[in-house]
């Protein structure tokens, strides 16, 4: 059987939103929606697989269109089949990807490789008629497990919220059957935000817990003035307090924060993950990790890194992605991961899951969708179908 990718496709699209955080406010924010188009024929129906950047970084086309898509549709497609023949090899892709590009510097083409490998790896597991995560176990020789932690990130602050709305918002996250809750920090005094997290701890109550994210906005001082505010709190994690390349100021931030840290979402290459795990004085036993393969070049790059935390002592169950996509719920079903991040109410239709998925005492559970489960929610794939089918 022949398997040849015909066309790789993008589309930059909004997803714009009042919201803000301590760094960036969303007014601007794009994602890239890429297609990548075979010739293999499945129930009828031509295998295409789709990709987005995540969130948080915009839309990278002109990357895509000028290198990455360019170099897929140069190779000799031979030359981006496994040993089968019958089907792509997702590692061969990212090398034609990334052929005449120097190491270091990682910059955004990350987040356009990560796009278009998102693609690949659906049209991949498709043609193998498998939900990704199953064919993610399969091939690591690991157990899959359907069932994934999930949390609803949230608490933003955007004009006229105030803290009886704060509130009803993490309600309305519970009552939809979440368990823990994230808001963000930094983007106020440190008074005001003691009050926001002491409101919205009220709130949850016994019911859930409470993630709190800085976006990186802090310098050492700040983000020392925060770890002694918060650690009076049970928080479930402190993320990101400062500069996500500042490993010296996170490997500080642990003589004053006891409690659970969490990084990594603007850190977009094995190496980065490898810097972070070798100087930030992150602790395996309680910190989380938040590499987000759409924005890092993808999941052939991710298995580098979970390699890496491996060889560094780390389970890959101390991994909760950034993003909230259907392609972290995979790898977390396929590969272990300790759950994944959700935004209930943000970034539609991009982020979530298939219809009819309910979260139950946090958790989902995958369906047996082929793919990454994208046709399953239907407000996606009708953008997705419009791009290529
Ligand atoms: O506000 C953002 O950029 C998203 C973010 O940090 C998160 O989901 O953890
Ligand atoms: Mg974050």
């Amino acid at each position: 059987m022949s398997v040849r990718i015909v066309d790789v496709r993008e589309i930059t699209k909004p997803i714009s939103s009042p919201i803000r955080n301590a760094y960036i406010d969303f007014t601007k924010m794009t994602t890239s929606l890429v297609a990548v188009v075979t010739d293999v024929v499945r129930d009828g129906r031509r295998v295409v697989g789709y990709g987005f950047n995540s969130n948080g970084r915009y839309g990278q086309g002109g990357l895509i269109r000028e290198r990455f898509a360019a170099r897929i549709l140069d190779a000799d497609p031979k030359s981006l089949l496994d040993a089968s023949g019958d089907n792509l090899d997702p590692d061969k892709v990212w090398a034609a990807m990334m052929s005449n590009e120097k190491p270091g510097g990682h910059g955004e083409r990350s987040v356009a490789v990560g796009t278009i490998d998102m693609a690949v790896w659906d049209a991949v597991a498709k043609i193998s008629g498998k939900p990704l995560f199953r064919l993610l176990a399969e091939r690591h020789g690991v157990a899959a497990n359907p069932r994934v932690f999930v949390y609803a990130a949230g608490g933003y602050y955007y004009p006229g919220k105030d803290l009886a709305m704060l509130r009803a918002e993490m309600r309305g996250y519970l009552d939809r059957g979440y368990n823990v809750v994230k808001m963000k920090i930094g983007g106020a005094p440190i008074d005001e935000d003691r009050t926001r997290i002491e409101a919205v701890l009220k709130e949850i109550g016994k019911d859930a817990q409470l993630a709190v994210d800085a976006n990186g906005r802090f310098n050492l001082e700040t983000g020392i003035a925060y770890a002694k505010m918060l650690r009076d709190y049970p928080l479930f994690w402190y993320e990101e307090a400062g500069d996500p390349l500042d490993y010296a100021l996170q490997a500080a931030l642990a003589e004053f924060y006891p409690g659970p840290m969490a990084t990594g979402e603007n850190l977009f290459s094995h190496q980065d993950a490898r810097n972070l795990i070798r100087y930030g004085g992150m602790r395996p036993d309680r910190d989380w990790l938040q590499f987000d393969c759409a924005l890092s070049y993808g999941l052939c790059e991710y298995q580098r890194t979970l390699e890496v935390l491996k060889t560094h002592g780390w389970s890959p169950s101390r991994c909760i992605p950034h993003g909230g996509h259907q392609m972290s719920l995979n790898i977390a079903a396929g590969l272990g991961l300790g759950g994944n991040e959700s935004y209930p109410d943000l970034f539609q239709p991009y982020g979530g899951f298939p219809d009819g998925i309910s979260v139950e005492n946090g958790h989902i559970t995958m369906p047996d969708l082929p793919g990454i489960g994208f046709e399953g929610k239907s407000d996606l794939y009708k953008e997705m179908k419009a791009l290529a089918e």
